[in-house]
């Protein structure tokens, strides 16, 4: 197992970022982690690499306590949201840091990236452009060669040729050195291109976990005629309702057999935003005329869990 938490707590303070998470990430896979801002992705990515430690409960990454030694770090990498690299030092300071530092350290690669990316290695890292200093960040993971690369949003500052190939590359290294990535991103698009797994956190809550396909293959949007009961038996995500009109996402593994019931699939950003709502005022009375959608009221939405 390349990460597991067992009811995994994070306060700052009062404030809660994350609270009873419980989790288990088989090796080698592309996790991505989603959810709205504050769910508490980074505080996850950070405990996972040994940044932060736990309020209470325990999280074991690659069959170790993280940051608990050399051994550790050389199994785990890190890039964190702000691409952290050092401002004075130049591009080839870094691969040759990165050459002392680990143990497992792929040069050729790292070079090979660098210039592909067109890095001048005489520049210093703190005159890169954001996008720039974030492929140094991402070019330290890959070469660093890892088992497990946590990736706090990678792609966000990239233009979107440059996304493509780092997500490329990123694959690249999954398929032959059997590299697992755990990677937040607001990006679905890109998640559902490069995931194999998904993790939705909201609240600092996992709201969603497990592997794509499956998770797709039980879920589905039902549209009919409007109604107000909910289906018997079946687990509703969220029902909107317009006036004549029903719409629910329901994750069930029975046939849908009510032919009231026109049944469609849903792609993973779906299935995403169906978790990432948050709990909405449960359905009122029906309302009818202009005042339904008047300020600070929406569409009736329930959220059934
Ligand atoms: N060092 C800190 N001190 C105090 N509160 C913190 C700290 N780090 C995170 N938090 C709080 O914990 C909660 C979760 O934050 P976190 O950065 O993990 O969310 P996130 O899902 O990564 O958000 P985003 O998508 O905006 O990056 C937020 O309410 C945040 O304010």
């Amino acid at each position: 197992m390349s990460v597991r938490a067992r009811a995994l707590t994070k306060r700052f303070g009062r404030r809660t970022a994350l609270t009873g998470c419980t989790l288990d990430i088989p090796a080698g896979h592309v996790t991505g982690l989603v959810g709205p801002n504050g769910a508490g992705k980074s505080t996850l990515l950070s405990l996972a690499a040994g940044m932060l430690t736990p309020t209470s409960g325990t999280i074991e990454v690659c069959g170790g306590r993280p940051g608990s030694g050399p051994e550790q770090l050389t199994k785990v990498g890190y890039v964190a949201q702000d691409a952290p690299v050092y401002a004075a030092l130049t591009v080839a300071d870094h691969l040759e840091l990165g050459a002392r530092l680990n143990t497992g350290w792929d040069d050729a690669l790292a070079r090979a990236r660098v210039e592909r990316l067109g890095l001048d290695p005489r520049q210093r890292a703190g005159k890169l452009s954001g996008g720039q200093r974030a492929q140094l960040a991402l070019t330290m993971g890959l070469a660093k060669r890892p088992e497990l690369l946590l990736l706090d949003e990678p792609v966000a500052t990239l233009d979107p040729l440059a996304r493509r190939e780092f997500l490329q590359d990123l694959m690249e290294a999954v398929v032959e050195h059997g590299l697992g990535v755990v990677l937040s991103s607001h990006l679905v698009a890109d998640l559902e291109r490069v995931c194999d797994r998904v993790i939705v956190l909201a609240g600092g809550e996992v709201r969603l976990d497990g592997d794509v396909d499956e998770l797709l293959a039980v879920h589905h949007r039902l549209s009919g005629p409007r109604r107000d009961g909910l289906p018997a038996g079946q687990h509703v995500v969220t029902a909107a309702h317009t006036e004549r009109q029903s719409t629910l996402i329901v994750r069930t593994e029975a046939p849908i057999l009510d032919p009231a019931w026109a049944v469609g699939a849903l792609t993973l950003e779906d299935l995403v935003l169906a978790y990432m709502s948050p709990p909405a005022e449960p359905a009122g009375p029906r309302v009818h005329g202009p005042e339904a959608e008047g300020p600070g009221r929406r569409p009736a939405l329930e959220i059934v869990r």
